[in-house]
């Protein structure tokens, strides 16, 4: 399995002081930009200050939430752990029970706490080759938390987490699960009003082809090629020596989401590909939010592109409190309360099921099982 992270914070990190400029740098520089004709068009001081995409092991290089600040929150294990790679091992395969071939992610009785706060308490859900699925609930519930569980960035304390199939222990490595790509694309800082999160100092064609330089073999020029292909495919051309400080805030988001989409494709196999939005349209406009929601669904394996090509991305799952983005790319939805799945239904049915707790929180009101 493949995972990266197309914004490089926001996993555990100190909520008030995450920024992109604060990143840490863990391990030696990347291999990555090793080795190639030409260099980098980024100064090593930048570098070191901005790219941190990478740990290492033993020789081994596990890709992983790149600038993540390690902390204890109270008493609690470390939040993240990703560097650990000893519990990336020892992976079961589990049988193919009731036809259930489709099945690339699912998550089984996935319980986690932080230090004595229990926030997810038994969650059990599917996710299917070509779905589009929401995930809501009100605030604090642990949407974000699932994501980063599904993605591997967090290991459940209880409960498993299957990849098509496959059992995974603990945290993910790039290396010793295949089969499936998952992306967690982040938009935001928690509390601080970031858009997309690029690295700022960065271009937007660096950027984009962030994860091509740090972990492909691929040339600059192809990897340049490539990333104005896919500003091309999310409607956004000859912005690639732009500054993110020199985009609006629904274009950093389509930056963002180009970065989400773009693979090597000078590989002989190509994965499918998962996507996890955690709030793509929050703090938008209407207008934009239609943009990123359609840009969404575009990317989509049953949508199309700007040039009308298919899209890349088999599934994906959306953790939004938008209720446009709930209508017009999601499918499917989950309803989390209380550390659990209450409710699952499609979209249609959001706003006419009986679920008490589901109807309250599509109308807004104060009176109902949620209480403020
Ligand atoms: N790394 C962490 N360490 C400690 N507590 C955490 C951590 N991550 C999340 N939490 C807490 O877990 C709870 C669930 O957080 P999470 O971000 O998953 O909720 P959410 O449903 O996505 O919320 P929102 O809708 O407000 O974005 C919150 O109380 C949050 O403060």
């Amino acid at each position: 399995m493949f995972i990266y992270l197309s914004q490089p914070s926001d996993l555990g990190t100190d909520m008030s002081s995450s920024t992109v400029s604060g990143a840490n740098l863990w391990g030696p520089p990347s291999a990555g930009l090793q080795g190639r004709s030409k260099p980098l068009p980024l100064s090593s001081s930048i570098r070191r200050r901005r790219w941190g995409g990478s740990c290492w092991d033993g020789g081994r290089k596990i890709l992983c939430a790149s600038t993540v600040r390690l902390r204890n929150w109270g008493d609690g294990p470390p939040a993240l752990d990703t560097c650990n790679s000893s519990i990336s091992k020892n992976l079961g395969v589990r049988k193919d029970v009731g036809g259930e071939s489709d099945v690339l992610i699912e998550c089984k009785d996935v319980h986690k706490a932080f230090g004595d706060k229990q926030i997810l308490r038994g969650v059990s859900f599917k996710i299917r080759h070509g779905e589009a699925v929401g995930i809501i609930g009100p605030s604090g519930t642990g949407k974000s938390t699932v994501l980063k569980v599904m993605a591997g960035l967090l290991a459940p304390d209880k409960g498993e987490v299957f990849i098509r199939g496959r059992k995974r222990h603990g945290l993910v490595s790039d290396e010793e699960i295949s089969g499936l790509r998952i992306g967690l694309v982040l938009f935001f800082f928690k509390k601080v009003f970031q858009s997309a999160a690029l690295f700022d100092s960065l271009t937007v064609r660096e950027n984009v082809g962030f994860q091509l330089y740090e972990n492909s073999k691929m040339s600059q020029d192809q990897i340049a090629e490539l990333v104005a292909e896919n500003l091309a495919a999310v409607g956004l051309k000859g912005v690639e020596d732009r500054l993110p400080s020199e985009l609006s805030g629904g274009m950093k988001k389509r930056v963002a989401l180009a970065r989400s989409i773009i693979f090597d494709n000078t590989k002989e196999v190509v994965e499918p590909e998962v996507l996890l939005y955690d709030e793509p349209t929050a703090g938008l406009d209407p207008i934009a939010s239609t943009v990123v929601e359609d840009l969404i669904r575009s990317m989509h394996m049953k949508g199309e592109d700007a040039h009308g090509k298919p899209g890349k991305i088999t599934s994906y799952v959306v953790v939004t409190h938008q209720h446009s983005t709930i209508k017009r790319a999601v499918d499917r939805l989950l309803f989390l309360y209380e550390g659990r799945i209450v409710w699952e239904g499609m979209t249609h049915e959001f706003t006419t099921t009986t679920n008490p707790i589901v109807r309250q929180f599509a109308s807004g009101s104060l009176d109902g099982p949620i209480k403020y």
